[in-house]
């Protein structure tokens, strides 16, 4: 948990210090900098922010670089400098270390915000994150494997753009290239898929808790982005004339998503005390009303889908939790149990206040830690009936108050 968090020039943040709680709630007018305190925690745990790609745009006008340091409960420090070149430097308990994914280990960071919540009509990009996320946790071989199979995508892709006809040498080592792809391939969708299928049950039960009138509607699918049945270098040497024409490697499990299905009530469920009328009503619906199948997105209202997007992160919290999130620190034989920071931006304004209630309680009750940002101080008597010692800020033209 974080304990202590200091934030440098970032936005309009120009020096923050706060101690924080198990729960912590920012409130303040629109452009008073509370997002941006989020967004601090976020660069922090992966390196980079949710809002944009490029550091100038989010280091403070004017300055060179922005940090951001934050000491944990087991008194580590994790910190990270971002310049406006983009050039990035990292510490873990006051070593320079030289990978991001280090202090994504240390402070894993689920983020519940406006821009997430129509993840269901985007591209597949923020679907796959979402399952990613959990499988970096979960899978300690996942990440290295993910790495090389994208440095090999990249030249390959590279390769595919400059021309479109192979030299005998070039497709050689475009082979060697695929024959490398698979194998990482084999192995990120084996992972996926195992992570996959332990998130299910979470997920029915957050859409039970969230949308109960779809509890047994709301599927989820994994779609490898491959056939997984066959290597993946012999679908890419089947597909090289297209993939040439194209410039680009259209299949692999850089093309994973995760689909949410819904599909209509089963009719046979009908409730009648009578069995002769449950089956003429059963044998009736059956004719008239044919199970129906639709992506969730074409069915769900905008504030459904705003629940089932909630649900979708929400239910994969537990089953981190659950899975022993324990890690060795960097170049040391310490063991430390990690503790999923939650950053919920501006959810009064995207829940209705039933889900907050849902979202809330189940948060209160896992062992993670909270920040929270308002426009109003209308969520304070629930965080207070839920934490014990929840700590209220408030936010005006990027100074942090404690009230
Ligand atoms: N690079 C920058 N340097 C300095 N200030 C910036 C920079 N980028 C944005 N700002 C300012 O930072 C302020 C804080 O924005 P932020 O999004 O954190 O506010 P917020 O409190 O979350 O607002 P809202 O409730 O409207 O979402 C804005 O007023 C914006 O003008």
């Amino acid at each position: 948990m974080i304990e202590r968090l200091q934030v440098s020039y970032l936005r309009n943040l120009s020096q923050v210090d706060l101690s924080s709680a198990a729960c912590n709630v920012i409130i303040g007018v629109n452009g008073s900098g509370k997002t941006s305190l989020l967004e601090a925690i976020f660069l922090l745990s992966r390196g980079k922010s949710f809002r944009h790609y490029q550091p100038k745009r989010y280091i403070q006008h004017h300055k060179d670089s922005t940090t951001v340091h934050a000491r944990l409960t087991d008194n580590s420090t994790l910190a990270i400098q971002k310049q406006a070149d983009a050039t990035t430097l990292l510490r873990l308990n006051q070593t320079t270390v030289y990978n991001q994914s280090i202090l994504t280990e240390q402070l894993p960071t689920l983020l519940i915000d406006p821009s997430t919540m129509d993840m269901l009509e985007q591209g597949s990009a923020s679907r796959r994150q979402l399952l990613d996320w959990l499988v970096f946790h979960m899978k300690q071989g996942f990440h290295s494997q993910w790495v090389a199979y994208q440095r090999l995508l990249k030249q390959r892709n590279s390769l595919l753009k400059k021309t479109n006809h192979l030299s005998h040498v070039q497709l050689a080592e475009l082979k060697s290239w695929d024959k490398g792809l698979s194998n990482h391939a084999a192995l990120i969708h084996h992972y996926r898929e195992q992570v996959f299928t332990e998130w299910q049950p979470y997920f029915a039960k957050s859409i039970t808790q969230l949308l109960p009138a779809y509890a047994d509607q709301l599927s989820l699918s994994y779609n490898a982005g491959y056939d997984t049945s066959v290597g993946l270098d012999v679908q890419l040497n089947e597909r090289l004339e297209q993939d040439l024409q194209l410039g680009y490697t259209r299949i692999g499990n850089h093309r994973a998503d995760i689909h949410v299905h819904w599909r209509s009530s089963d009719s046979t469920r009908a409730k009648s005390s009578n069995k002769e009328v449950d089956v003429i009503l059963r044998d009736e619906l059956n004719h008239k009303l044919p199970i129906l199948k639709e992506q969730a997105a074409n069915v769900l209202s905008r504030g459904e889908k705003k629940l089932l997007i909630t649900a979708l992160r929400l239910s994969q919290l537990p089953l981190l939790l659950n899975n022993e999130m324990v890690t060795k620190l960097a170049n040391s034989d310490i063991q430390t149990r990690m503790t999923p920071v939650v950053l919920l931006d501006d959810i009064t304004a995207e829940l209705d206040s039933r889900a907050i209630k849902i979202l809330l309680t189940t948060l209160a009750r896992l062992p993670c830690q909270v920040f929270m940002t308002s426009l109003t101080d209308d969520v304070v008597p629930l965080v207070k009936e839920l934490w014990s010692n929840p700590k209220t800020f408030h936010v005006k033209h990027g100074q942090i108050y404690l009230t």
